[in-house]
């Protein structure tokens, strides 16, 4: 049996318990073996906007999945040249290093409405199973609407398996996944203000922020 791969890209500037509950939910709702997280080298939506360094996104990754038997990280965008467009990541993975899997790519509601922005955004319907992960301030129901106008109108919800499913394209899952109000603008804003962090990252992360002073006031006007 192939094995089901989910596979969650973003920024992860930083990474906050809003990610990691939801890809925790995913895992146990689809049953998946494995879930990857790709942090992105270069994220085509965030181009002129300041991040930081990948090795920075990438520590608090790593302190954050830590002994999870199931967590994986991946650094393939930071080997792919150019913009880490998840078209190129997902065929990739497919044509090489992932042969074989199934995978299911995780957005949240609010990237996936915007879906038809990204590059060459018909061909994710063509490598994998998208997986709508739910957000505050985004309903659900514009899904629907969505894949007929932007994607295909053969896509039909089955009511059984609670998913979109098409003929020759992969299913979107819509995830009951718990609302949780956490972005990580809010919380760079929070330490840039002096205020805490506490519970919104894992301990690990909020050590890692504060110690090598990640989005503070000072390293944001020297930098
Ligand atoms: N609280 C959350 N609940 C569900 N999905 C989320 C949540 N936060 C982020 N995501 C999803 O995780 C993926 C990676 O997100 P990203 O790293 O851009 O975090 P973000 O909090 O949205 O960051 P920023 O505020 O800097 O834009 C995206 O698909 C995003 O929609
Ligand atoms: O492929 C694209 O055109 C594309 C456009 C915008 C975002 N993405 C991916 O979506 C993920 C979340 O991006 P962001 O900017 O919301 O952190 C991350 O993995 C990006 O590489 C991909």
């Amino acid at each position: 049996m192939p094995e089901r791969v989910g596979i969650m890209g973003g920024t992860f500037d930083p990474v906050h318990i809003g990610h990691l509950r939801a890809a925790e939910e995913t895992v146990e709702a689809l049953n998946l073996d494995a879930l990857f997280f790709m942090p992105a080298a270069d994220p085509p939506h965030k181009t002129g906007k300041k991040i930081q360094p990948f090795k920075h996104r990438w520590r608090m990754l790593q302190l954050s999945l830590e002994g999870h038997p199931r967590f994986h990280i991946s650094d393939l965008e930071r080997r792919l040249p150019g913009k880490s467009y998840s078209v190129i990541t997902l065929r990739k993975l497919r044509e090489e290093v992932l042969p074989g899997a199934e995978l299911f790519f995780l957005v949240g509601l609010d990237a996936f409405l915007e879906l038809d922005t990204w590059w060459h955004y018909k061909e994710l319907f063509q490598l994998a199973h998208i997986v709508a992960l739910r957000r505050p301030g985004y309903s659900g129901t514009e899904i629907a609407g969505f894949l007929k106008r932007k994607i295909s109108d053969l896509y039909t919800l089955n009511a059984e398996t609670a998913q979109f499913d098409h003929p020759q394209l992969y299913p979107v899952h819509y995830l009951h996944n718990t609302h949780l109000e956490i972005s990580s603008t809010r919380i760079r804003h929070l330490v840039k203000e002096g205020r805490s962090i506490r519970y919104l990252v894992l301990p690990e992360v909020m050590s890692y922020i504060m110690t090598k002073k990640l989005y503070h006031l000072e390293s944001l006007i020297i930098s």
